[in-house]
């Protein structure tokens, strides 16, 4: 091991209960442009499931999972809701832990999936003040075999629970969240997501073909943020031809409220409105290669500070 005292698993975070959706949504969009009317839509698809993100319970499974003969200690905060980075670096330091690894959620860099992690920490430790434990953040793991191979093994199961006359003809359709695209302009973000569908589309092997598109859009309409969407994509895909889809959400590790509302709702009904047989692959999640990679990059030698995007 090294000179670690502890693990950080940084997240997202997300609503438990139906109060916590309106007070979550505030916090992940303030001082953002995101229209009143976005909010209050993904509200419901909050609602839809009892006000419930699945994403902390899948955190807790991950570091479970991580856990089991890790041999350091594990905390857990988020930036957007509870348990909070502020609240656990204050436990942390009351447990005598001085310096921690942190393992963030987010494979790929951007502004959003990558600076606003970096200053959510930063201003944790500020807040707890001269105590609070020195916090090092892993690398960066788009492409790490690990993420690699249990993304390719999520698409393997997602083709063989397609029927069999379709499996073979099925495209590959790999998703990511969008992102404005003039932050997008600013950051790796885009051609990190392009690596990691190679290597993920080259270890399910068989030349098949795939597509990168994107999903979960925000923001006012009238800035552009990357396309295809999803949904437009699976529309094009119908018009030329194609009867079966394999959607593989490689932009996310867990399958949060952004994969089961945008893709097990709305993009599997679409598929069945067009007569597509569609699969959508699991994330990466708990899968066995995925929690080693974890164990293996906190036991790398220290890796060079993060050089993170602006906005
Ligand atoms: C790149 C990226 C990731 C992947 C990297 C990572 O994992 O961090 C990601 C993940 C997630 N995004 C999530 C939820 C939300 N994202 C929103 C809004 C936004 N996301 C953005 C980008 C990303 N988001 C952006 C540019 C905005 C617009 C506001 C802004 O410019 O900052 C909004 C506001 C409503 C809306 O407009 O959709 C919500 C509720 C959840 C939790 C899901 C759950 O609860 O299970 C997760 C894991
Ligand atoms: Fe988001």
């Amino acid at each position: 091991m090294t000179s670690y005292d502890a693990l950080l698993v940084v997240s997202f975070g997300g609503p438990e209960k139906p109060d916590d959706v309106l007070p979550f949504l505030e916090n992940v969009t303030r001082g953002r442009n995101v229209p009143r009317e976005r909010l209050l839509e993904v509200a419901e698809h909050y609602h839809r499931f009892g006000g419930v993100s699945p994403i902390n319970a899948q955190n807790r499974e991950l570091i479970a999972a991580v856990g089991e003969g890790f041999g350091l200690p594990i905390y857990w905060g988020n930036r957007n809701w509870h348990p909070l980075l502020e609240d656990t670096l204050r436990q942390m330091a009351a447990d005598g832990v001085r310096r921690a690894a942190a393992f963030i959620t987010a494979a790929y860099c951007s502004w959003s999936s990558c600076r606003q992690y970096l200053d959510a920490i930063e201003a944790a430790r500020a807040a707890v003040g001269p105590g609070a434990p020195e916090i090092v953040p892993l690398r960066h793991y788009h492409d790490h075999p690990g993420f690699v191979e249990a993304n390719a093994d999520r698409v393997r199961d997602a083709l063989a629970s397609l029927p069999e006359d379709a499996r073979g003809e099925a495209r590959l359709v790999f998703t990511a969240h969008s992102i404005p695209v003039s932050m997008a302009g600013k950051s790796p973000y885009e051609a990190q997501l392009r690596e990691t569908a190679a290597l993920v589309a080259a270890a399910v092997g068989g030349d098949r073909p795939y597509d990168l598109v994107w999903q979960s859009r925000s923001g006012p309409p009238h800035i552009p943020w990357l396309e295809p969407d999803v949904l437009d994509h699976l529309e094009a895909l119908h018009a030329a031809g194609t009867r079966a889809v394999v959607v593989a959400p490689i932009g996310f590790v867990s399958d949060h409220m952004e994969v089961v509302y945008d893709l097990d709702e709305e993009a599997a009904a679409l598929a069945a409105k067009l007569g597509m047989a569609f699969a959508r692959a699991g994330t990466a999640g708990t899968h066995p290669a995925f929690v080693r990679m974890v164990r293996d990059l906190a036991a790398e030698p220290e890796p060079a500070p993060h050089a993170a995007p602006a906005e």
